[in-house]
């Protein structure tokens, strides 16, 4: 399994195939190629100064007649944690803020609109663990929190919605966390919340031991700049949940994550991308980056030794688009910026292309499931009719044990 030592997809790609070669595999890996953003040389010197990768990129939609293109910047944020996970809590939170704060003054010299951190910005990703404590202290008010208020001064300066993923603690209701985004308004206001709807149990993702599935449902956040909401990482798996967020009017769906190669890197690609594809709009994918170790080892359940890190984090953060196109990917082992252009007109135009939502029966989707979760409900399985046939059965079986062996291989309690 690659660590920091393989670059990413792209790097290779680039490196290793003559030019006529990488135009076609581009064009189907890639879809149409993405303007490259000209990002003013200032960002590019302290980005470059600051140690982290950027990389701006536009996509297009055609110009239409009564509309005026709508072009919004989204950033995404993709950074390993800046101290070792044994160091006091605030200074980790602190440090995180300061790395965290040189990257959106980046992304405001670059024009950007609205930012998007990773999943549980502020702390490691010390679910693996299932220990209590120092983790939950993490743990912060959406209304108030420290992180809250540091996302709040960071809007107002930049005029920048941002999305902090964090994880709460609500302190109004008796006290639980959840996995949640804060969507504070460039105002400087917060929007609102969000929270996570599936929650791993996948692996070392013990978080299930945390915190809850979401009981917010499918919230979109009417911005200055557009429509956004949050599916917050193991949530990409799941089809019906960007739907969701589609369905209440989403134009970007951001999917701040945190997850490992060993895991999940075939699947990176293609989730986000078929997600933007399947509801007409953009989707924002965004990974943590590094390895990330803990003080006290912990079992995967799986007969192997424990161990104490989590594996690798492989960021390629990247932006898809509503017509199949998708940026290329932030590398697997920097911290980095990608500032993505989108003209939200083509969700509309790609709409009245495709007709996904017009052509989505949902009525029969929705009267089939209300059906389908009833404890009473049997799958719709059509069998062969037990009739007596002129023809001779199979060698060594007769009409009446092949069936008898389907309806047992269905279901042993069948009569
Ligand atoms: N953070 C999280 O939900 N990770 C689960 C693993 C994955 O979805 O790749």
């Amino acid at each position: 399994m690659s660590g920091p030592e393989w670059g990413s997809l792209e790097q290779c790609l680039e490196q290793h195939l003559p030019p006529a070669d990488l135009r076609e595999v581009k064009r189907i890996l890639y879809g149409k190629e993405t303007r490259k953003l000209s990002l003013p040389s200032v960002a590019l010197d302290t980005a470059s100064a600051g140690d982290f990768e950027l990389q701006g990129y536009a996509f297009e939609a055609a110009g239409e007649q009564l509309r005026q293109p709508r072009t919004v910047r989204v950033g995404l944020v993709q950074n390993r944690t800046p101290l070792p996970t044994d160091a006091p809590v605030a200074e980790q939170v602190s440090a995180v803020h300061r790395r965290v704060e040189a990257i959106a003054e980046v992304a405001a010299m670059c024009g950007v609109n609205i930012i998007c951190f990773q999943e549980a910005w502020t702390m490691p990703f010390a679910f693996c663990t299932r220990e209590k404590l120092p983790w939950t202290e993490f743990a912060e008010s959406v209304e108030d929190g420290l992180t809250t208020r540091f996302c709040q001064k960071l809007a107002e300066k930049h005029d920048m919605v941002v999305v902090s993923p964090i994880l709460e603690r609500d302190f109004m209701h008796g006290d639980v966390l959840w996995n949640t985004a804060v969507v504070v308004s460039n105002s400087g206001a917060v929007l609102g919340k969000t929270r996570k709807n599936h929650i791993p149990r996948v692996g070392d993702f013990n978080e299930s031991s945390y915190y809850m599935e979401g009981n917010l449902g499918h919230p979109v956040f009417q911005t200055q700049f557009g429509r956004i909401a949050v599916n917050i990482c193991y949530g990409r798996h799941h089809p019906l949940n960007w739907l969701m967020y589609s369905v209440n009017g989403a134009e970007i769906i951001f999917n701040p994550s945190a997850t490992i190669g060993a895991l999940s890197e075939s699947l990176w690609p293609i989730e986000a991308r078929n997600a933007a594809i399947a509801n007409h709009c953009f989707t924002c994918a965004i990974n943590r980056v590094g390895e990330e170790h803990f003080p006290n080892e912990f079992t995967s359940g799986d007969g192997k030794k424990a161990h104490q890190d989590f594996g690798y984090f492989y960021g390629s953060s990247y932006v898809a688009a509503p017509d199949s196109s998708r940026t290329p990917g932030l590398s697997r082992n920097r911290d980095g910026l990608l500032v993505a252009e989108l003209d939200l007109n083509l969700c509309r135009q790609m709409n009245d292309i495709w007709n996904f939502k017009m052509t989505g029966r949902y009525e029969m989707y929705a009267r089939e499931l209300a059906e389908a979760v009833k404890p009473s409900y049997s799958p719709n399985i059509v069998h062969e009719l037990l009739t007596f046939s002129p023809r001779l059965p199979r060698k060594g079986t007769s009409a009446l044990s092949r069936l008898a062996s389907q309806t047992s291989l269905m279901d042993p309690s069948s009569p």
